[in-house]
């Protein structure tokens, strides 16, 4: 690992910050309670700007404003073609505003600005053009009823929807609730998290200049037990989409329940086995092994993090894995030779440093990493334990934090035991070139998403949720937008008909 600090200063481009305000019904306004709260550059703990913290009241306001344009505005009631134009605008618009938005996310949540800039932020672009595509798609099916009956189904937008979503991906995680559920003719209010506010109210102002009619977007800033509660037992919103912890959407799913029993998604926590066959090539994997817990700081929810070898590779994967982590660097996240920059608070800092002493006290053996960087910012080594067995809690507990956890198996079907041996089920990577093991592995995983010699293989089109405690309902693909729409069948008598 290397450490990068005091970087060129003439690279960094650290945006200006012009949206601190609440957005509702198409305006940018305070608070009601005139109450800010202060968003940290994690790469010092100093505040980049005081933003509108809202609570149930600026909730009631924001889902009044979403209610009356979901009943009496154009937008669910525009043919999907026009919603699809309206659409198309917002992306390109994300496009012209990519350095911008990039450097949102890059000071608010400690991301690497260069990824941001060419990949996270025009996927984003993407994802809202790919629902974009499917807004004039929409469509019921006609049905072959058993008497004198005529019926069809129709899809309906399901009205008014809450997005509570998180930090790790402030713009992706943005635009893959608000897509599927623009796309639908919902109608919407966004909580995003209190630590990466920025890009969020970014997209509202952008999504404004595409058109897209007032109330039709709400984003409300502020925290998640206050705004982020108000949401969940709202009344009078239809749906609530949300990704976050395990323990956070217990809470959401339960407020649910004892509110209207608005229908929940719940993309929650993971605990991902990345297990690797011995006939692969494992410089190759080894990098990819890297790569699935590191991306992103680790702060991932579907990190490869226990990593299970197979006895006959397994000392050669240790040493390229040794030299693979060495060549890894740390700093700056607007310094394009860094790979791994802040954690995104000091909350998630000390959560993941503790996580490793409990690795260190429960006996691994800690072969990389281990410590804080010196100095200013959340920054921390990137961190490899061996000697792991299945019941130490850095094996079973989420740390989505740059740790990884390395495992010995003999057999195949010792490790899907071993692997699904866990609360969670959100992904698994499995690394071989027989495709008997292939097949079998993932049919056995108890999981959502299976990526076979490949990791992090998102798109846009792949549906993406988990199972067990990872939570149900899928983003992304046309599950998600099914998802935004509900199912009503309509039946008329048929006289006289010769067929049926
Ligand atoms: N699946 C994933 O992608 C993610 C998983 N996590 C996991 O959760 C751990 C803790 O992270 P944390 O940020 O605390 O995650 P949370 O689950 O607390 O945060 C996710 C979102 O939920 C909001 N929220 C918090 N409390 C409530 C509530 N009572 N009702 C409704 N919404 C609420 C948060 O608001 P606020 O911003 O104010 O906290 C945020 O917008 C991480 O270490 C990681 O293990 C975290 C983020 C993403
Ligand atoms: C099409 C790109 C999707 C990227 C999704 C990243 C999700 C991260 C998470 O759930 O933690």
């Amino acid at each position: 690992m290397t450490v990068q600090n005091g970087s060129d200063k003439s690279q960094i481009k650290i945006p200006k910050i012009k949206f601190t305000k609440l957005f509702i019904n198409g305006e940018f306004i305070d608070s009601i309670s005139g109450k800010t709260f202060e968003t940290i550059d994690p790469r010092s703990g100093e505040v980049i700007a005081k933003i509108a913290e809202g609570d149930k009241q600026d909730i009631d306001l924001a889902v009044k404003a979403a209610r009356e344009a979901f009943d009496n505005g154009p937008w669910p009631r525009l043919p999907g073609c026009e919603r699809r134009r309206i659409m198309l605008k917002f992306a390109d618009l994300i496009d012209e505003n990519v350095e911008e938005l990039a450097g949102l996310d890059a000071i608010d949540g400690g991301k690497l600005y260069n990824f941001c800039k060419i990949a996270d932020i025009p996927s984003a672009a993407e994802t809202i053009r790919y629902f974009a595509g499917a807004a004039d798609k929409i469509h019921g099916s006609t049905l072959k009823m058993s008497r004198e009956l005529h019926a069809y189904t129709l899809r309906e937008p399901i009205g008014v929807v809450g997005h509570i979503i998180p930090w790790n991906f402030p713009s992706q995680m943005f635009v893959m609730k608000v897509g599927p559920a623009l796309a639908a003719g919902c109608t919407m209010v966004v909580k995003p998290a209190e630590q990466t506010p920025l890009s969020a109210l970014y997209y509202a102002h952008l999504a404004k200049l595409a058109g897209i009619p007032d109330g039709v977007l709400n984003v409300v800033t502020g925290y998640g037990y206050c705004a982020g509660a108000a949401i969940s037992s709202h009344m009078d919103i239809d749906k609530v989409s949300f990704t976050g912890s395990t323990e956070v959407g217990r809470l959401v799913m339960q407020a649910a329940a004892t509110s209207n029993l608005k229908p929940v998604s719940l993309e929650l926590g993971g605990k991902s086995p990345f297990i690797i066959f011995n006939d692969v090539d494992v410089d190759k994997v080894a990098d990819l092994a890297l790569q699935g817990t590191l991306f992103n700081k680790g702060e991932i929810c579907v990190a490869g993090s226990r990593v299970f070898v197979q006895e006959g590779i397994y000392d050669k994967f240790l040493v390229k894995l040794v030299e693979k982590a060495k060549t890894w660097v740390v700093g700056d996240p607007f310094d394009p030779n860094v790979h791994q920059g802040p954690q995104v608070d000091k909350k998630q800092y000390e959560r993941i440093l503790s996580f490793i002493e409990h690795g260190k006290r429960e006996g691994a053996t800690l072969l990389t990493g281990g410590k804080p960087l010196d100095g200013k910012g959340y920054y921390i080594e990137p961190t490899i334990f061996t000697d792991v067995s299945d019941d130490m809690i850095i094996a079973k507990e989420e740390i989505f934090g740059p740790v990884m956890s390395v495992m010995k198996f003999k057999t195949m079907e010792e490790v899907i035991k071993r692997a699904n041996a866990t609360k969670y089920g959100l992904a698994a990577g499995i690394m071989t070139n027989d495709l008997n093991i292939a097949n079998t592995v993932s049919r056995s995983i108890r999981a959502g998403v299976i990526w076979i010699n490949c990791y992090f293989a998102f798109d846009r089109d792949l549906p993406y949720g988990g199972y067990k405690m990872s939570g149900f309902g899928r983003d992304l693909g046309m599950e998600s937008l099914n998802s935004y729409l509900q199912v009503k069948s309509v039946a008329m008598p048929i006289h006289d008909s010769p067929w049926l």
